[in-house]
């Protein structure tokens, strides 16, 4: 369980998370939407104290930061470090053991290649699956699905249902509506650094109609 209390963020005068207070639970896969700039990735980088803030983030875990696995949107790796030295540094971090490597190498990277070297969608599955490996109990998902081929956005959505199954907490922002709705319990919106009340399942087409509101130009201005 995390629990967020009161959490506010600016950067200098500029306020981009205004009080935010959430509850999230094991087991359960959250979807965070919002206009690019809205604070998505800021939410993630307070929660996981990469970022400073004021209000409160509590949990049941003894350490939060030492059980959260954070993808960015944009992972980025030294110039000279492998795709193999990425993951045993990563699991050396948690203890973790990475004996196995080449058999959990579910993506077929070119393991001994720097990943500095590697694609976006590749470097995108290199981050994941060092968190993976980490075996962490809280995933914080920036972008998952972006940059990735089709064949394993498939799979990206199979392994966080197989995660929530075994009661991890899943955050996952997205720009892609329905890769959230499909796998989601639950997504909040952000707006105007403030965050929606959550709809479930049963109210995604009323998020739907709310984020299209949003939108307040007159597309004809193009002639379309
Ligand atoms: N280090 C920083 N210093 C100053 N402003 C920042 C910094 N990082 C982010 N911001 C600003 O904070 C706001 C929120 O950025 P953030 O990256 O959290 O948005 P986002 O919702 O993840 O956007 P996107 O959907 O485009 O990825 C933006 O206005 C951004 O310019």
């Amino acid at each position: 369980m995390i629990k967020i209390e009161n959490l506010s963020k600016s950067y200098g005068n500029k306020s981009i998370l205004k009080n935010i207070n959430l509850s999230i639970d094991g087991g359960q896969i959250y979807g965070i939407v919002g206009a690019n700039g809205a604070g998505k990735t800021t939410f993630f980088k307070c929660l996981t104290g990469i970022e400073d803030y004021y209000g409160s983030i509590t949990s049941s875990f003894s350490s939060l930061k030492n059980n959260t696995g954070l993808l960015l949107t944009e992972p980025d790796f030294l110039s000279k470090l492998t795709g193999r030295e990425y993951i045993v540094l990563m699991c050396n971090a948690r203890n973790q053991d990475y004996s196995d490597l080449d058999k959990k190498n579910i993506f077929d990277l070119p393991l001994d290649e720097y990943a500095s070297h590697y694609s976006t969608g590749m470097k995108k599955k290199l981050a994941l699956l060092a968190i993976l490996m980490q075996k962490n109990e809280v995933f914080l998902l920036d972008e998952p699905f972006n940059g990735v081929d089709m064949q394993s956005n498939l799979i990206l959505s199979d392994i966080f249902l197989k995660l929530k199954e075994l009661g991890k907490i899943l955050l996952v922002s997205s720009h892609i509506y329905s890769s959230l709705t499909n796998i989601c319990d639950q997504i909040f919106l952000f707006e105007e650094g403030e965050l929606s009340s959550g709809f479930t399942k049963s109210h995604f087409s009323k998020l739907e109609s709310e984020i299209k509101s949003g939108f307040k130009k007159d597309i004809g201005i193009l002639g379309l």
